[in-house]
């Protein structure tokens, strides 16, 4: 297949503006007639063309207009964290459905099929003759992903693996980078392109084309945007205070199910990559290290049945210069290069917590946070630099809870009840565990995990399975 930046299809999304249509499982938007609407008013305010995944939305897509439909088909599959476009059957699927190129992950990680980036690429350029993008995370993949055929590169994955940077904003360096080294190849800037002026960036940096999402198709996303503006910081979100008659359990338990469901659909990416964190480290026999300013977190996954017995808590000792505390704390969790320290923190702005996970880094650890982004952002940082503990952890995890934690209003009081923090931190933080161990078991490796002490035989149990961590390191 040629590579110039002006093949017809190419020419056509030269200079412009790809809005991708997808909705997420629980979204009121997610179903093909939804996503060819949503499309449709894309198109109509000068779109030069779509992002669209799943062979029945392409096909509602491609029925109602003639630009140029990127399509992908994600298909996650447990133990690997590729799943846009992971196989050829994937991608066949989508070509067949209408879509003018393909857009495939390209990063180096597992693929669940085993095939290679270049096998994929060959075989869809053979036999669907449709271009193909390569999805990456690093400019190392991206050189490699051009050395393996692909026609065109985007920043998609950047930010979404634990070896990327986790930026607020689209990944425009390397997208710079992209350019400069791959001239003749069409750059594309794709994640977390919200402003004009990150519009105006991508386009100085010499790219093809951008590719936008939420932004501009995710109605939760834009209103949260707005709602997290709002001046009466403590009051809560409109949204969630209507006049209630519903009794208090009912209300809690439909708010929680909802708020879970949007954890799940939110956080997956920084979930997926936490696990992939925490799976290298004890592959690697190191301890994951947990703090928490508060109780919760650390309590919750420290010695616990059906925990991992490679978890430890980290505490941090009262007296002596911060400085001497923060070392005293690392050492006795062990927290050493290759290492994880997840730290919990809901509003992540005191001083000690950010020198915490600074001074991990600075041992070559790994940090993931959970943390309440909406709530932390509006608070003073306590640290001098003005940053708080989200501008500072490899992985950031959102616990979702609004400004002020408290997220459930109630008949009869003003006061919303609460707090979400816990409930998000807790699922998240499991949810990257199981994870974790998923993905240690496909690679072969059994982490320790313990069973409850109270069961028949559960001393011995526990005895037999720490003697078992300490003999194999996992
Ligand atoms: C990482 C990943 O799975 N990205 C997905 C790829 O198709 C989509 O969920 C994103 O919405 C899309 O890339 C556009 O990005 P943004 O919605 O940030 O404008």
């Amino acid at each position: 297949m040629s590579k110039p930046e002006d093949t017809p299809l190419l020419g056509r999304i030269r200079g412009g503006l790809i809005v991708s249509c997808q909705a997420g499982p629980e979204s009121p938007l997610n179903s093909p007639d939804m996503i060819a609407a949503l499309a449709a008013s894309a198109g109509r305010g000068g779109a030069h063309g779509f992002r669209v995944d799943r062979p029945e939305n392409v096909a509602a897509v491609r029925k109602q207009s003639a630009l140029p439909i990127i399509g992908i088909n994600k298909q996650p599959r447990t133990g690997f964290d590729v799943f846009i476009t992971p196989g050829f059957d994937a991608a066949r699927a989508i070509v067949d459905a209408g879509a003018d190129l393909v857009a495939i992950d390209a990063t180096q990680r597992p693929r669940p099929e085993g095939d290679t980036v270049g096998d994929l690429i060959a075989r869809i350029h053979r036999e669907c003759g449709v271009p193909v993008m390569a999805d990456i995370a690093s400019h190392a993949e991206g050189l490699a992903a051009v050395e393996a055929g692909a026609d065109l590169v985007a920043t998609t994955i950047a930010g979404y693996t634990p070896y990327s940077r986790h930026e607020a904003g689209p990944a425009l360096e390397l997208a710079a980078a992209l350019v400069a080294d791959l001239p003749g190849i069409p750059v594309i800037v794709e994640g977390r392109i919200w402003t004009i002026e990150d519009i105006q960036a991508c386009f100085a940096a010499g790219v093809h084309a951008v590719v936008v999402g939420s932004a501009i198709t995710v109605p939760e996303f834009i209103t949260r945007r707005f709602v997290a503006a709002l001046p009466e910081q403590d009051r809560e979100p409109v949204a969630d205070a209507p006049e209630t008659t519903e009794p208090a359990v009912d209300r809690l338990f439909g708010r929680v199910l909802q708020e879970l469901a949007d954890l799940r659909d939110n956080q997956r990416p920084m979930i997926e990559a936490a696990a992939g964190l925490v799976a290298d480290a004890i592959a690697g026999g190191h301890r994951v290290a947990v703090y928490d300013t508060g109780h919760l977190v650390s309590h919750e996954f420290v010695a616990r049945t059906g925990g991992l017995v490679a978890l430890t808590r980290l505490e941090i000792p009262a007296g002596a210069d911060s400085q001497t505390r923060i070392e005293a704390g690392l050492d006795s969790a062990s927290v050493v290069s290759g290492g994880v320290l997840i730290i919990g923190s809901v509003s992540g702005t005191s001083r000690d917590t950010v020198e915490l996970a600074m001074a991990a880094r600075h041992r070559g650890a790994a940090v993931v946070a959970v943390t309440a982004s909406k709530h932390s952002s509006r608070l003073e940082p306590e640290h001098p630099s003005g940053r708080r503990l989200l501008d500072v952890a490899d992985v950031v995890l959102d616990n979702q809870a609004p400004y002020g934690d408290a997220f459930l209003t109630v008949r009869l009081l003003d006061r919303p009840l609460v707090p979400l923090s816990g409930l998000g931190a807790v699922t998240a933080l499991w949810a990257v565990i199981a994870s974790a161990a998923e993905k240690l078991a496909a690679r072969g490796i059994e982490p320790s995990v313990y069973r409850s002490i109270h069961l028949p035989g559960g001393p011995a149990d526990v005895a037999q399975i720490e003697a078992r961590y300490a003999k194999k390191g996992h």
